[in-house]
């Protein structure tokens, strides 16, 4: 279920209004339980919102940033959502927050998830904030389309943590974290831009079968109703 549609001018101003709500949900959790998490997505979506939320007046150390999904390269690899997240998120006071990555030097990506999952596993749930993206063919974190574990990454039984995905149009293996780790944060957003995206969007909420876009999984199943942020 759909909780909002919050449509913006364009990608600068959505940056700066997901990034309000986005402080405003971590300094609630800080005031309430002394701490804050978030995960976040990466891609080419959200350098411009993590810029904007690195300004934002929040008491850093306080807050775990970790991914909802991150490819198999190291943090040094200009593909890695780590690299994405230290060059826009954490700078300046931001810098101070705890980064928890999903990548690990391990012999095999099962190895890093992991080591990952049981990091993972020591930090409250739910996440306070999960930020989405979504990709045109309706993936989202690293559920996508004919991926080798999608029915295990979407169903309700498996537990929360990360695992590994394997897909054509993924490039590296990834590592995601699970549905049910995601579900119900208590701030869910999805961030996209563009016409492309918002047609997939309207597919999505379309009927059709959550395997063919994965992304139907949060919008259907979701325990927290999904705010959608837009801008053309
Ligand atoms: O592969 C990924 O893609 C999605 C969407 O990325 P974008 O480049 O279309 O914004 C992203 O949400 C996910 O975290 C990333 O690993």
């Amino acid at each position: 279920m759909v909780t909002k549609f919050h449509e913006f001018a364009d990608a600068a101003r959505l940056a700066e209004g997901l990034a309000d709500t986005v402080a405003a949900a971590l300094r609630t959790a800080i005031a309430e339980r002394g701490k804050a998490t978030i995960a976040v997505s990466g891609g080419s979506t959200p350098r411009q919102f993590f810029k904007a939320l690195s300004t934002r007046d929040i008491d850093w150390p306080r807050v775990t940033v970790t991914l909802v999904d991150e490819r198999f390269v190291p943090a040094a690899n200009p593909r890695s959502n780590h690299l994405l997240v230290a060059e826009n998120l954490l700078q300046g006071a931001a810098a101070k927050a705890r980064f928890l990555p999903l990548y690990r030097t391990a012999k095999s990506a099962e190895d890093a998830a992991r080591l990952a999952g049981e990091e993972l596993a020591r930090l409250a749930v739910p996440f306070d904030v999960v930020v989405l993206g979504m990709g045109n063919d309706g993936h989202t974190a690293s559920f996508f389309p004919g991926g080798n574990h999608l029915a295990e990454a979407l169903s309700a039984a498996t537990p929360r943590g990360v695992i590994t995905m394997e897909a054509e149009g993924a490039g590296e293996t990834r590592l995601t974290l699970t549905f049910s780790s995601l579900q119900d944060a208590r701030l869910l957003v999805l961030h996209i831009e563009g016409q492309a995206k918002k047609e997939a969007l309207e597919k999505a909420l379309g009927e059709g079968d959550e395997t063919e876009m994965p992304v139907r999984a949060i919008f259907r199943r979701a325990a927290t109703p999904v705010d959608i942020f837009w801008a053309p």
